[in-house]
């Protein structure tokens, strides 16, 4: 399994870092077998397979249960686990205990926090207490209810600034990775030149240390509408669709199941079948 010193030395040799989220098991095992740098489990489990319209109403519980399916799967990656909405904000000792929850009962590697200056505390604690930190600037969906939706952030030289500041100040705090969301490329090339940490865009361009794509996005699992950033590397809506048409196709026309997908009793004892209700074969 890579460590958080393989990515580091990663982006010194100027290897990029591919990382994708999973949700459960066999996703995983999927990135695994792929030779997937890291996985990610995102708080966007909420909105991928739970239903949500956004990563607020995801809970601590919710983020163990897809961390232990995730772990399961892939035992040989290196695995983030986000923080969800409000686990790390308030008091030191609400960030360390749900972190040392997702490192514990989920079986996390790291933890991923969303945010700048407003986090670094949370940042230093937890790596002060030996939990590895990503932090995640540009695009916080965790925060999409301030910022006004989901938009592009840093596009001025004022907020590109402040965002490039934050970076540096979250490599300082102990982070060991950032992931940048949603920002234009020449502030991604900015913040990777600015760091010795990795820096894994979304959203952000070809010019940082490596990239992390939302699984059903990557794999055109969801069917509907994906952000301008996505690459759909595959489209498997459609042939999902397929399968269940026909499926139900061919239980409505009795063309499923055939001999070949059912069990039989051995003639003997269908004779005794019969017989013991007082029937004939
Ligand atoms: N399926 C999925 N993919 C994601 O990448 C993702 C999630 N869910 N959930 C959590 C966040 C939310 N994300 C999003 C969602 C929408 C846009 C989006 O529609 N952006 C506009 C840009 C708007 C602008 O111009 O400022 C776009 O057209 O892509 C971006 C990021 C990224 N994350
Ligand atoms: C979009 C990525 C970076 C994320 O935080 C998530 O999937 O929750
Ligand atoms: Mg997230």
């Amino acid at each position: 399994m890579k460590s958080t010193a393989d990515f580091r030395t990663m982006k010194q040799n100027g290897e990029k870092i591919a990382m994708v989220t999973a949700y459960d098991a066999p996703s995983a095992k999927h990135a695994e077998t792929a030779g997937i740098d890291l996985l990610l489990v995102g708080d966007s489990v909420g909105m991928t397979a739970l239903g949500y319209d956004s990563t607020v109403p995801v809970t601590m519980e919710d983020m163990i249960l897809h961390t232990r399916a995730v772990r399961r799967g892939a035992i040989g990656t290196f695995t983030v686990a986000d923080m969800p909405f409000m686990s790390y904000h308030g008091s030191l000792d609400l960030a360390l205990g749900n972190a040392c929850r997702l490192m514990q009962e989920g079986g996390a590697h790291a933890v991923k926090v969303e945010g700048g200056n407003e986090v670094l505390d949370v940042i230093h604690a937890l790596t002060r207490a030996g939990v590895p930190v990503t932090a995640h600037l540009g695009l916080t969906p965790q925060s999409a209810g301030v910022i006004g939706g989901y938009k592009v952030q840093g596009k001025t030289a004022e907020q590109a600034g402040k965002l490039i500041r934050e970076a540096k100040k979250a490599e300082e705090a102990g982070a060991f990775m950032l992931v940048l969301e949603c920002v234009p490329l020449q502030v991604a090339e900015r913040v990777r030149d600015g760091l010795s940490i990795p820096v894994i865009g979304i959203g952000a361009g070809r010019n940082t240390d490596g990239q992390v794509l939302v699984w059903h996005d990557l794999i055109g699992y969801s069917g509907t509408r994906v952000p301008k950033f996505v690459k759909k590397f595959a489209d498997l809506a459609p042939e999902i669709e397929k399968a269940l048409r026909d499926y139900k196709d061919e239980v409505k026309a009795g063309a499923f199941p055939e001999e070949g997908h059912s069990f039989f009793m051995d003639d003997e004892e269908v004779g005794a079948l019969y017989s013991q209700a007082g029937e004939r074969p």
